[in-house]
């Protein structure tokens, strides 16, 4: 049983994933997150990143076969609660992952497609998008598209008001996705409102006041990372999703709190949300 649901020892949360130096967004983003939230956090990482809340200068990718190192050494000793994928920037990594969820039998896998920062700068290479589609999307039992990304894994045009998010998160479950949280962060609604859907359901509308600030470097990762830590705290997605972005609104409203950088500051995961 996992460690989480069984007592109050903290859940042991996974993020696999790329780095952000200045704290924002990426590793670091998901260990804050996995703390605030009372998780203990460990982590994969699968490319360095020379960025700050300016945008990104270079990329380091990490070779697949030592991202398939970090992942064994670390899932023989220890049993995770749940994984939160993020960065993967090549298919040889996306394919890596893939192997390690099925080999660890990985649990309460949340998927966030990352491609492009918030600066515009790709972090997935434009022909490891089909990797994504067919080998993690199928093994991901929530992935947390932003509207840029739903639109790249379907083919299709972005998504421009809800009945198009519902339409394309349909698509998304149909490839095989055991859940789809489409967010609607992009879209320019006065409240930020996503949809989160799974077979069978009704689509739940999750819709939160839309904070006025410029900070919103690491938003994705937040929310998708939230969602990991809180899982094996709550009997199922929808509760963990609903506290997650109640997290993220409080995140967003503590980032002018914070004096990080001169471009799209960070979040901040102040530590008694709770
Ligand atoms: N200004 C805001 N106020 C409140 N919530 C927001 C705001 N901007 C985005 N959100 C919420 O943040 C979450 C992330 O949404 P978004 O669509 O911006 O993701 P993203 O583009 O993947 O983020 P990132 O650029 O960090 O990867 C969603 O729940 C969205 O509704
Ligand atoms: C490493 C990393 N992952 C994700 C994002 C998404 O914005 C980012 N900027 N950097």
């Amino acid at each position: 049983m996992a460690s989480g649901s069984r007592d109050r020892t903290p859940p042991i949360i996974l993020s696999i994933a790329g780095t952000d130096p200045s704290g924002g967004a990426g590793i670091q983003a998901d260990l804050k997150a996995f703390s605030a939230l009372g998780g203990f956090g460990t982590t994969v990482i699968t490319a360095l990143v020379a960025q700050t809340t300016t945008g990104v200068s270079e990329v380091h990718e990490v070779p697949a076969e030592f991202v398939t190192a970090q992942l064994d050494t670390l899932l023989d000793d220890v049993r995770v609660d749940a994984v939160k994928i993020g960065m993967l920037a090549t298919t040889e990594v996306i394919e890596a992952v893939a192997r390690a969820v099925d080999a660890h039998r990985l649990a309460n896998v949340v998927l966030d497609p990352v491609m492009v920062a918030k600066s515009g700068d790709r972090l997935l290479a434009a022909d490891a998008v089909e990797a994504l589609r067919t080998e993690l999307l199928p093994r991901a039992d929530l992935v947390t598209p932003n509207l840029p990304e739903a639109a790249d894994l379907l083919g299709t045009e972005e998504a421009a008001d809800l009945d198009a998010m519902r339409a394309q998160g349909a698509a998304l479950l149909e490839l095989g996705a055991g859940r789809v949280l489409m967010k609607g962060g992009h879209l320019p609604t006065r409240e930020a409102t996503d949809l989160l859907l799974a077979p069978g359901a009704e689509p739940e509308v999750l819709r939160a006041p839309r904070v006025d600030t410029k900070n919103t470097h690491g938003t994705g990762c937040t929310l998708s990372s939230a969602i990991a830590a809180l899982r094996p705290r709550r009997p199922g997605w929808p509760e963990a999703v609903r506290d997650a972005k109640s997290y993220l609104t409080e995140a967003l409203r503590h980032a002018d709190s914070l004096h990080v950088g001169e471009g799209k500051g960070p979040v901040h995961h102040f530590h008694a949300w709770w």
